[in-house]
């Protein structure tokens, strides 16, 4: 039997990387390709299953990306889902157009039979479909095992062959049995055993590293957040004292942050650290700079040079001198690459300085062991590497710090203001047990706006701090959280007479879509 990963090929979906997340939920390894690449190459990785991803295409359109129909006869699995059910269903020769009606969101999905991929399913249930073009009839062999008011066949199969589909996306939350779908597909259809959790993934990282390495020295870029910590330590399991960690501090940190990053994590894991002082630099080539985009630029590009600077010492406390440094790890997840336009075919939301924000000019080779992972699953690995839980549980911290929470021209009074601020929210939410529920607290100064206020019966003109509680799982969806009225006035009171430039506090009530979590 074939023992590659399971492929998920991307037809340009939103979710692609969700598919392949969940196919790991369901403790199977898988692995995302492009629709681009050619089928012998997909069978050339011994592929135990393939799912084909949802798409913007319609796929009867001149220039839609099209299955090859080889693909079907080569004994392996196929799980299609939206557009590649779709385009399977075309490529094998049934009637594929426009759908009478479109359905997008919650869809009254009825069961015709609850047999092969739908064993066991409720023969009415909702589904979250997303979609404008139907799969009229099934091809030749497949029986039709479900129907909606838009897709007269939602769901399809041919256990002879092991070919199946499915018109709605059982990737998401919002399909209460797509979980269950997905797991039936890969252990009962194809047949695959559970045998990929967090302590493979390490095992598999752990070996690819020391390859990729050899006797080389590595520095970590650390910042003290979830993502670099298990980075490091994956590193470190792999390689061992050739790994440095170098911590910068450029001056747009948060109050107590360098001294508490410096001790926490030595004494976790007694893993080399150095910390570089880079407050000037960055400061200076930040002034006058309002624009987030560019703010990120410089900031990623500061990182680097930061880094190169480093590597004297870095060498010379790793007792290398002579050696050179050849790579850099960093602890970028797969939210910072699709948010950053590095998706098949997604759009820039922001350049996250880590991805979009490298200079063009870099000398290191990047490693980055959880490049396709979410927030979740890294929580998983580090427990799993016995990190400690104020560590695995931090709230994330954004790289570029409290340089893209001040919203307009970045000055040290300005930092010095917002980090007060920053500090007394943080102080009061985890006073009143808030820490777990709470995602992340982003503490904003609209440091260009002011407003009238009355202190000590004089006239202030001065600017507004905004909360930004959300609740999560992985930072690609957020809702902003329900914080009790009263931790919010004590905030809001505290921070109001401690910080004299602030005469107002008000509360971010936006969700992720539309918004994002930080400002800018
Ligand atoms: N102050 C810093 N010094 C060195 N490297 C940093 C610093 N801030 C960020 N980085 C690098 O940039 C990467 C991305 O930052 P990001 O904030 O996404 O991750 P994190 O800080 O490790 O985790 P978290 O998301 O929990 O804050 C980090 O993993 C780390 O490699
Ligand atoms: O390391 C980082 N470098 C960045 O440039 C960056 N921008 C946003 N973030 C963090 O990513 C998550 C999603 O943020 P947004 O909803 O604001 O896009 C949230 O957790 C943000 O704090 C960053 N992290
Ligand atoms: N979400 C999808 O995969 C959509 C598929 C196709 N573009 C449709 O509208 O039906
Ligand atoms: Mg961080």
């Amino acid at each position: 039997m074939a023992n590659g990963p399971v492929l998920v090929v991307d037809f340009g979906a939103q979710y692609a990387q969700l598919i392949a997340r969940r196919v790991r939920e369901a403790n199977v390894y898988s692995e995302l390709v492009p629709h681009s690449m050619p089928v012998d190459e997909m069978l050339a990785k011994d592929p135990q299953a393939i799912i084909l991803s949802g798409g913007p295409a319609s796929v009867f359109e001149p220039g839609a990306p099209r299955v090859d129909p080889k693909l079907f006869d080569a004994g392996v699995p196929v799980l299609g889902i939206c557009y590649g059910f779709q385009a399977m269903a075309y490529a094998l020769g049934a009637d594929v157009d426009k759908a009478a009606l479109g359905e997008y969101g919650k869809t009254d999905t009825t069961i015709d039979k609850t047999d092969g991929l739908l064993a066991g399913s409720p023969a009415e249930q909702d589904t979250w479909m997303s979609h404008g073009v139907a799969v009229k009839t099934a091809p030749a062999g497949f029986e039709v095992l479900a129907h909606t008011e838009g897709a007269p066949v939602a769901a399809m199969q041919d256990e002879s062959r092991k070919l199946y589909g499915v018109q709605w996306h059982p990737e998401v939350k919002h399909t209460p049995f797509g979980q269950k779908l997905i797991e039936t597909f890969l252990h009962q259809c194809a047949g695959l055993p559970d045998n990929w959790d967090a302590s493979s993934i390490i095992e598999d990282q752990v070996a690819k590293i020391r390859e990729k390495v050899g006797d080389a020295e590595v520095i970590c870029g650390l910042s003290g957040g979830v993502d670099s910590a298990v980075a490091a330590a994956l590193v470190h399991k792999a390689i061992g004292d050739q790994l440095t960690c170098v911590f910068v501090d450029h001056g747009l940190l948060r109050k107590g942050e360098v001294e508490q990053v410096k001790h926490d994590f030595v004494a976790a894991t007694g893993i080399r650290l150095i910390t570089v002082d880079a407050a000037d630099d960055f400061l200076e080539a930040l002034k006058g700079v309002s624009e987030p985009e560019r703010k990120r630029k410089i900031i990623g590009e500061k990182f680097i040079r930061t880094f190169e600077k480093a590597q004297r010492q870095v060498l010379e406390e790793a007792g290398a001198r002579g050696k050179e440094v050849k790579f850099l790890v960093q602890g970028t997840l797969y939210p910072d690459v699709v948010e950053s336009g590095g998706g098949d075919g997604a759009a820039n939301i922001k350049s996250h300085h880590n991805v979009g924000g490298l200079p063009k000019d870099i000398k290191f080779q990047l490693i980055e062991p959880l490049r396709t992972l979410f927030k979740d699953e890294v929580r998983a690995i580090g427990t799993e590497l016995g990190l400690p839980d104020e560590i695995v549980w931090r709230q994330p911290f954004p790289g570029p710090g409290l340089g893209i929470r001040i919203i307009g021209e970045i000055t040290r009074e300005r930092l010095d203001l917002l980090r007060e601020a920053d500090a007394i929210a943080r102080e009061e939410l985890s006073r009143a047990g808030l820490d777990r529920d709470i995602w992340q607290c982003p503490v904003v100064l609209l440091a260009d706006v002011h407003s009238v206020g009355v202190q000590g019966d004089e006239r202030t003109y001065g600017s507004p701090i905004v909360l930004r509680p959300v609740s999560s799982e992985d930072a690609m969806t957020a809702d902003w959280s329900r914080v009790p009225y009263d931790v919010l006035a004590t905030i809001s009171t505290r921070i109001t007479n401690e910080c004299r430039q602030i005469n107002r506090v008000v509360l971010d009530c936006t969700s992720k879509p539309p918004a994002t979590i930080e400002w800018e």
